[in-house]
C-alpha cells in the first residue's frame, strides 16, 4: 500500500478546497502548513514516511505564497540527508486571474521537488479548449506540468470552477496510481 502525502498552504480557504479534491483522487493525507509557514507537529516525519508528496500553493505575486517558501527553505534539512530522494511528487496551484502567473508557481514545485531527486508526475490530461469546451471540463485552464485552478477573486470556496476541482482529483489518482506501479 502505497502512502500520499498532500502538503500545501492555503490563505484564504480556495487551495484547500483544492487540495482536498486532490487528496480525495489520491487517497491521501492532508498535511496543512500553517499561517506561519510551519507544519503540524509530526508533520516531517510524514513526508519522510510517504511514498509520494504532492505540493499545493496558491498562486501570491507570480510565485507560491511567502509561507510555502518557508516550508520548501525548511525542506533543506531533508535535502541533505536525500530523504527525498526517488519519492514520486506532483504539484497544484489555485489563483484569481484565468492565467495569473500560475505557471511559474508549478515550475517552482517542480523545481523543489526535482531539487529533492524526486520523480515529477505530469498532469497527463488533453487540454478542453474547443468551442464546446466549459468550466465543467476536466483541463480547461490546459495546463500540464500539474493540475490548476481558477478562482475568481469575489468567489467563495464553494464557488471554484467544478472543472478545476475534478482536474485536482483525477491529477492527485494518476500521482498515487504511478507511485504505486513504482513500488511495485
Ligand atoms: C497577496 C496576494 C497575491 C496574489 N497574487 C495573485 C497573482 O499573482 N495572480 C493571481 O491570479 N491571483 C493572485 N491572488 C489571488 C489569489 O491567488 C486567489 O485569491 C486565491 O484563490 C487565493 O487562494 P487561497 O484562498 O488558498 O489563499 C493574490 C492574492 C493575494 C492575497
Amino acid at each position: 500500500m502505497t502512502k500520499t502525502i498532500v502538503v500545501y498552504h492555503s490563505g484564504y480557504g480556495h487551495t484547500q478546497r483544492l487540495a482536498q479534491f486532490v487528496a480525495e483522487g489520491a487517497n491521501a493525507e492532508l498535511l496543512a502548513i500553517d499561517a506561519e509557514g510551519n507544519l503540524p507537529e509530526g508533520g516531517w516525519d510524514k513526508l519522510a514516511a510517504a511514498d509520494a508528496i504532492i505540493f499545493g500553493a496558491p498562486t501570491y505575486m507570480g510565485g507560491p505564497s511567502w509561507q510555502f517558501k518557508k516550508f520548501a527553505d525548511a525542506s533543506s534539512k531533508a535535502w541533505f540527508t536525500r530523504q527525498w530522494s526517488d519519492k514520486v511528487f506532483g504539484g497544484f496551484t489555485n489563483s484569481a486571474s484565468f492565467n495569473g502567473d500560475k505557471q511559474n508557481t508549478l515550475v517552482a514545485l517542480q523545481t523543489l521537488a526535482s531539487q529533492h531527486g524526486g520523480i515529477w508526475v505530469s498532469l497527463g490530461l488533453l487540454p478542453s479548449n474547443s468551442k464546446a469546451a466549459t468550466r465543467q471540463d476536466l483541463n480547461s485552464l490546459g495546463g500540464s506540468i500539474g493540475a490548476l485552478a481558477q478562482s475568481p477573486s469575489d468567489a467563495s470556496v464553494d464557488e471554484i470552477p467544478q472543472g478545476d476541482l475534478d482536474t485536482g482529483k483525477s491529477y492527485g489518482a494518476r500521482v498515487a496510481a504511478i507511485a504505486a506501479k513504482l513500488k511495485g
